[in-house]
């Protein structure tokens, strides 16, 4: 069938979804097209199921960290009944995300979008043509061109193990590993964490990803640095990764977590003349790409902001409007928030204390130890850490990291007073909540 719609748009993301949502309510006729799971990464393989599982870690840590001072009992993980709970949250996502979008008159397609030429899209045996397509077509795990790499499992596998292994290794050091590695401590397994150079998590303070390692190391995880893993050889019940030197290592399972790549192969791009590189598809400031009439938004672009799911949200909610002409401004990001739910938590936004480093002359570092501060003291919790960047000129807070349990909730403050501009005057006029880690913040941000 042959169907002629105001927008199509490609993958049902969180990004997708922003858009179509947006189009429908401003009176478009929309399209969507999905080839897999409806509601994309975040929801059924991401974020969410992620961060279900991260309640082992927060229920383990606050229990141990009080031994001897109310508690005594160290708490198991039943990780059956925790995946089973996971369930609950994940197995509805495909089928509301699909009806909620037909509900607010989104057509929906179900297949493998794939450009016949400029303007016609196929799925399966529809035709679709649009005055303008989007795509938001996201990432998927990349895996290391490895001998053995067959047996490499993903996040996807992890976030659906069905029992907890004894022995788990990860190859990459970046945001997966360190959450799903204390997840996995948390559950019982013995942790292997193996990344090619001596810099994981390369795009946080250094000296706060230390302390991440030290503190993960306390709790059993082991770390191998500068490690090239060449090999997986699966052997009985195991797996064994060497690296063609001494490195010799067995586990029950390996994941893989060198990062993700954008799900372009598929579409036929070069059918529709859209450009991209190996880190996605290329888009100008107004994310339109090298075809006038496709746009592209989310985790499959090539782009310098970090692939997060506020930050599809907002290049989709910034398509709603200019494809509706409420903006013709070029898209501009505020400060983008970023956290490794690991344990502890490190997070950072704006500019970092690296960055104002090289600028000493236009940005100060302050650093403060709040270990013994009240808020974390009162939960015994290991290191609690914060660093925020002022700019010299205004006195104005323009970056921040910390590394505490609470580290997801304090940097929204920080991005907050970033993008409001408040300055550190300002926010002591407010009355805050107390004890709370936001009436800390008159604490950490002041004019001195
Ligand atoms: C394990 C994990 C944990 C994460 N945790 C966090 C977190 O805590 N916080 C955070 O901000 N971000 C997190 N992220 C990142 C976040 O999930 C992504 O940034 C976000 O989901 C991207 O949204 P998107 O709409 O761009 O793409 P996606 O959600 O990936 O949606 C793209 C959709 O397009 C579909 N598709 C692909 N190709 C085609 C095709 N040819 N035809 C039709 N459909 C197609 C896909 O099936 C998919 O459903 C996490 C990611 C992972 C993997
Ligand atoms: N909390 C969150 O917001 C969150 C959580 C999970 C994922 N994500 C998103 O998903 C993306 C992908 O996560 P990821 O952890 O897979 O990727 P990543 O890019 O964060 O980290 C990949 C790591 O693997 C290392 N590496 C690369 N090649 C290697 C090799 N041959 N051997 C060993 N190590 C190697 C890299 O140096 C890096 O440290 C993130 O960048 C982020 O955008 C976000």
């Amino acid at each position: 069938m042959s169907k002629k719609f105001d927008v199509v748009i490609i993958g049902s993301g969180v990004g997708g979804t922003a858009i179509a949502n947006g189009l429908a309510a401003a009176g478009k006729e929309v399209a969507i097209v999905e080839n897999d799971l409806w509601g994309g990464t975040c929801p059924n393989r991401g974020c969410d199921p992620k961060k279900v599982l991260v309640s082992a870690v927060e229920a383990k840590d606050a229990v141990t960290q009080l031994a001897g001072k109310g508690f005594s009992i160290t708490p198991q993980v039943n990780w059956p009944e925790l995946m089973a709970f996971k369930e609950t949250f994940t197995q509805p996502v495909p089928k509301t995300s699909k009806e909620s979008l037909q509900s607010v008159g989104v057509e929906t397609f179900t297949g493998n979008a794939q450009f016949t030429n400029e303007k016609i899209l196929q799925v399966n045996d529809d035709t679709l043509t649009a005055e303008r397509f989007v795509i938001a077509t996201g990432a998927k795990p990349s895996i290391l061109p490895i001998e053995g790499k067959e047996h490499f499992l993903t996040s996807n596998n992890f976030l659906s193990l069905t029992e907890m292994p004894e022995t788990i290794s990860f190859v990459g050091g970046g945001y997966i590993a360190f959450e799903l590695a204390a997840i996995a401590n948390a559950a019982g397994a013995k942790v292997h964490l193996i990344q090619h150079n001596d810099r994981p998590l390369k795009a946080f303070d250094q000296e706060y990803v230390k302390e991440i390692v030290h503190q993960l190391e306390t709790k059993g995880v082991i770390f191998h640095f500068n490690v090239d893993v060449k090999k997986i050889e699966k052997k009985a019940d195991s797996f064994v990764l060497t690296d063609g030197k001494d490195f010799r290592l067995t586990s029950d399972l390996v994941f893989c977590s060198t990062g993700r790549i954008p799900n372009i192969d598929e579409l036929k791009l070069e059918n529709a003349n859209v450009t991209f590189d190996k880190k996605g598809i290329k888009v100008n400031e107004y994310l339109q790409t090298s075809n006038a009439a496709v746009f592209a938004c989310g985790d499959v672009l090539s782009k310098t902001q970090p692939k997060l799911t506020p930050v599809s949200t907002f290049e989709g909610n910034y398509l709603v409007h200019y494809l509706t002409g409420e903006t013709a401004e070029k898209i501009t990001y505020p400060s983008i928030p970023t956290t490794i739910f690991s344990s502890p938590r490190l997070a950072q936004t704006g500019i970092t204390a690296a960055q104002a480093g090289k600028q000493e002359d236009d940005y100060e570092v302050s650093s403060i130890d709040a270990t013994s501060w009240f808020s974390y003291h009162r939960v015994n919790e290991p290191v609690s850490k914060i660093k925020i960047i002022k700019e010299r000129k205004t006195g104005l807070l323009v970056g921040a990291s910390c590394i505490n349990k609470r580290a997801d909730d304090l940097i929204n403050f920080f991005s907050i007073l970033i993008d409001q501009k408040t300055p550190a005057g300002e926010l002591a006029k407010l009355i805050l909540a107390y004890p709370t880690i936001a009436s800390d913040l008159t604490s950490i941000y002041t004019n001195d």
